[in-house]
């Protein structure tokens, strides 16, 4: 498969992860693309097909407002829409360059839609936790047009030296290591889009564990 991207970006993204452990990326996909898949996510909100997400694994999963707040769908590729689709493809293309690069042995992903309503945020985490210790990159996609820095909702990644905050604007890529660094979304003062998921672990030949 070709890259979206020339092998000076993959270099540029792949050193950054590698110092900083994570990279924003903007305009990652063209605009046309991004509406067409922010137009799947609303359909699909209208539809009421989002589910409050859960904290926890498995038969310890339950739903707590007070520490994350947002609704989820997850995609899958079966029957999927083009937009969807060529986001897979995407998927597909970061997967191969990250192992290519960055030596990684990563075997799929998963991804969800992610909405985060007025008033809600999702308290400091790590992606990887006990019981679900496979994902190693946590990718997210923001699909806000024209969002403002008065409605909060960015994306705070805590780090040694200093904190960043990131905006969750249109055609926004964050990627970062999710084993390392601890994040969390600020409350949101405005309906927050994204899609959201994680490169996984999978040792080769082990099939699927329960
Ligand atoms: O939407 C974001 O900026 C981060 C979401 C997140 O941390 C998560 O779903 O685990
Ligand atoms: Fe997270």
């Amino acid at each position: 498969m070709n890259s979206f991207f020339s092998e000076d970006n993959w270099i540029n993204w792949v050193d950054a992860i590698s110092d900083n452990h994570y990279v924003v990326i903007d305009n990652i996909l063209p605009h046309a693309v991004l509406n067409d898949l922010k137009d799947c996510f609303d359909k699909q909100r209208e539809e009421e097909q989002l589910r409050k997400a859960a904290i926890g694994t498995l038969n310890q999963k339950h739903i707590d407002p007070s520490i994350r707040g947002d609704k989820i769908l997850w995609l899958d590729r079966e029957g999927a829409p083009a937009p969807i689709l060529t986001f897979f493809d995407l998927a597909e293309d970061i997967r191969q360059n990250l192992n290519r690069y960055c030596y990684l042995s990563l075997s799929g992903y998963e991804f969800h839609f992610a909405h985060y309503p007025v008033g809600t945020f999702y308290k400091r985490h790590l992606d990887q936790f006990q019981g679900r210790n496979n994902r190693m990159i946590s990718i997210i996609l923001y699909l806000n047009e024209e969002w403002k820095p008065e409605y909060g909702g960015e994306l705070k990644i805590y780090l040694e030296k200093e904190d960043v905050t990131i905006m969750p604007t249109f055609g926004r890529m964050v990627l970062f290591k999710s084993d390392v660094l601890e994040h969390e979304v600020l409350e949101t003062k405005h309906d927050r889009y994204s899609l959201t998921g994680w490169m996984l672990y999978k040792p080769v030949g082990l099939g699927y564990l329960p």
